[in-house]
């Protein structure tokens, strides 16, 4: 496409350096009359962009400045593909551009080598040798070398920045857009970073774009344009050089020693009068007839760069890789459910088998339930919210697809629940003196089992939903009925219609609770043992009687409690299909 010939945007940003039509294929940015609507809270419509044109060339750094609230993170996002104009088209379509967001978010406990690493086998397609160098490539240009070895989460503020970059760069995107990337950095390490980003465009003949929020004037030499914001329009297109002349145009001179930027900024304030920021916004803005606006929205880019399996394999890898590497967590995991099993096994020690005791091993299995379902549960709501920031940066760059991360997530949680729900099953089961029969242990082993899975499972729905604060209010929420439905504290057989149905639709513990004590009281178990002139209880089919059980649908308890974990799983990734749809390109 030839921008010369493209009669609509006769303002285009001037460069030092001119984009030719050759490197305006390859690269390069360009949008049209872009305006963007929001609903706020009350379900007012308010324009955040009104029309703004312009163009990024490639081989050169560009900066959207403007006070805060005047639309620079928007207009990014817009040009990464993750807003949808109400109206408008961001050229070429298609195209590979990766934004960075402010935050930088990885696994806290991966090298940053082998966070690239990791990068590495999801953004490209080749084979282990020229992904290696790849990494080496990226750890160079990024001066990252000296901390290849340094955890993720010990990284200084300037060096996560350039981590951030770097995992973007890795599979050589030819748009990389920047949201505040000197946020948080001190004057140097602002400027370095800056530096870096002007190298970066020179070297590869890269489109860069960023926001920066009050550019000093030495930062301002590093950059090549400015694209002025006030209040969602346009003031200023252009080279930094034609900043301060296109302001004196319209009579607005800054002062001697004052930095440009702050002028501009002040200008976009409204410091020197609204009507001037009307003017500068009325030249900028181009009025298009409909003929002159073929362009579609933007089209989706072409999404992950590797097949599902190998998103799949290397998700999977780097789960199991951040939990061995996560020692303290994943360790403190283990002991809590052997201690916690060794006390509650101290407690109720051999009530198993005792007929005056059946009550209280009634209560165990409660309590075998409730540790299970918070034990799952509460860490997975308060690891979470990690997780999800990590994802959300690497699925909205187009890493992976969402089912792959989904998968992977779960099947890499798999081993570490199961386990400790079997360790702590086994070890209460014994010390309680449950029944020696392999069919009742493995029928309670399984449904412990479940009850981790289904926990963990509502974890991540919780934590996909809401925030962390809210997430822990829901997610102790989300127990009670599991707590009061379990079949113990009510016999369901009883009470009222209403009831027995929402307890039959929200505990999947009652079914779980019904699977262990029908096994261990059912069976023609033997009479207990009893120590006391009278137990009432001393037959175990009493006991099921009085709770309302029967032992012959225990099959059908585990599945029923299978189809809870598909459903929370299945209703879990619809949720994060639905609200993460908008980030998918
Ligand atoms: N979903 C939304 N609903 C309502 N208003 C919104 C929404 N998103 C953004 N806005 C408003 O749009 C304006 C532009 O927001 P944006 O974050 O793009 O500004 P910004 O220039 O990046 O600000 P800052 O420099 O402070 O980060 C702000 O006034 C913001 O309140």
């Amino acid at each position: 496409m030839d921008e010369n010939q493209d009669g609509p945007l006769p303002d285009l940003l001037s460069s030092k350096q001119p984009t030719t039509d050759q490197s305006w294929g390859k690269v390069g940015i360009k949008f049209e009359g872009i305006s963007l609507l929001v609903r706020n809270a009350k379900g007012e419509r308010k324009e955040i962009l009104s029309n703004l044109h312009g163009l990024f060339p490639c081989g050169q750094l560009s900066a959207i400045i403007g006070p805060s609230g005047s639309g620079k993170s928007s207009l990014l996002e817009v040009l990464a593909g993750l807003q949808k104009p109400s109206k408008g088209c961001v050229l070429p379509q298609g195209q590979k551009r990766r934004l960075i967001a402010q935050e930088c978010v990885f696994p806290e406990v991966l090298t940053a080598y082998e966070a690239l690493t990791m990068a590495a086998a999801l953004k490209l397609d080749a084979p282990v040798a020229d992904r290696r160098v790849a990494v080496r490539r990226v750890l160079r240009s990024l001066n990252l070398t000296q901390c290849a070895a340094t955890q993720c989460g010990s990284l200084s503020g300037g060096q996560r920045k350039r981590l951030s970059i770097a995992l973007e760069l890795i599979d050589e995107p030819p748009v990389l857009l920047l949201d505040e990337p000197t946020t948080g950095l001190d004057y140097v390490s602002g400027m370095r970073c800056v530096r870096l980003l002007q190298d970066l465009s020179r070297t590869e003949s890269r489109t860069i774009v960023c926001t920066i929020h009050q550019p000093s004037a030495l930062i301002l030499e590093l950059i090549d344009n400015i694209y002025l914001l006030a209040s969602g329009r346009c003031l200023h297109k252009g080279s930094v050089d034609s900043l301060l002349p296109k302001l004196g145009s319209f009579g607005l001179s800054c002062p001697k020693y004052h930095n440009p930027a702050d002028f501009a900024l002040d200008v976009a304030c409204g410091e020197h009068g609204s009507e001037v920021v009307d003017l500068l916004a009325q030249q900028q803005e181009i009025v298009l007839a409909p003929a002159d606006f073929p362009c579609e929205l933007d089209k989706k880019d072409k999404g992950p760069a590797t097949s599902f399996f190998t998103q799949f394999s290397v998700l999977l890898r780097r789960s199991l890789f951040v939990m061995v590497q996560d020692r303290v967590l994943t360790v403190t995991k283990i002991l809590v459910h052997i201690v916690i099993a060794i006390v509650l096994g101290v407690t109720f020690y051999n009530f198993g088998h005792d007929a005056a005791r059946v009550f209280n091993n009634g209560a165990l299995l409660v309590c075998l339930q409730i540790f299970l379902l918070f034990s799952n549960l509460i860490p997975t709501v308060l690891t979470f919210p990690l997780e999800k920031a990590v994802f959300k940066r690497e699925f909205s760059n187009c890493w992976y697809s969402l089912e792959a991360f989904y998968l992977a997530r779960f099947v890499a949680y798999l081993p570490l629940s199961t386990f400790n729900s079997i360790i702590f099953t086994s070890i209460v089961y014994w010390m309680t003196n449950q029944p020696l029969q392999v069919d009742a242990f493995f029928i309670t082993i399984t449904s412990a089992v479940l009850t981790g899975l289904n926990a963990q499972s509502m974890g991540i729905l919780v934590g996909t939903v809401t925030s962390l604060v809210n997430g822990l209010f829901l997610a102790s929420l989300s127990g009670i009925p599991q707590f009061v439905f379990c079949g113990y504290f009510i016999t369901l057989s009883t009470t009222h219609n209403v009831i027995k149905v929402i307890a039959h639709c929200t505990s999947y513990t009652l079914y779980s609770y019904h699977a262990m004590v029908a096994t261990i009281y059912g069976q023609d178990r033997p009479k207990l043992h009893c120590d006391d002139f009278y137990c009432y209880f001393r037959s175990p089919k009493k006991f099921l009687d009085f709770l309302g059980v029967t032992d012959e649908g225990v099959g059908v308890d585990l599945a029923i409690i299978f189809g809870f974990l598909l459903a929370i799983n299945l209703a879990t990734y619809s949720v994060m299909k639905y609200k993460y749809a908008h980030l998918q390109r």
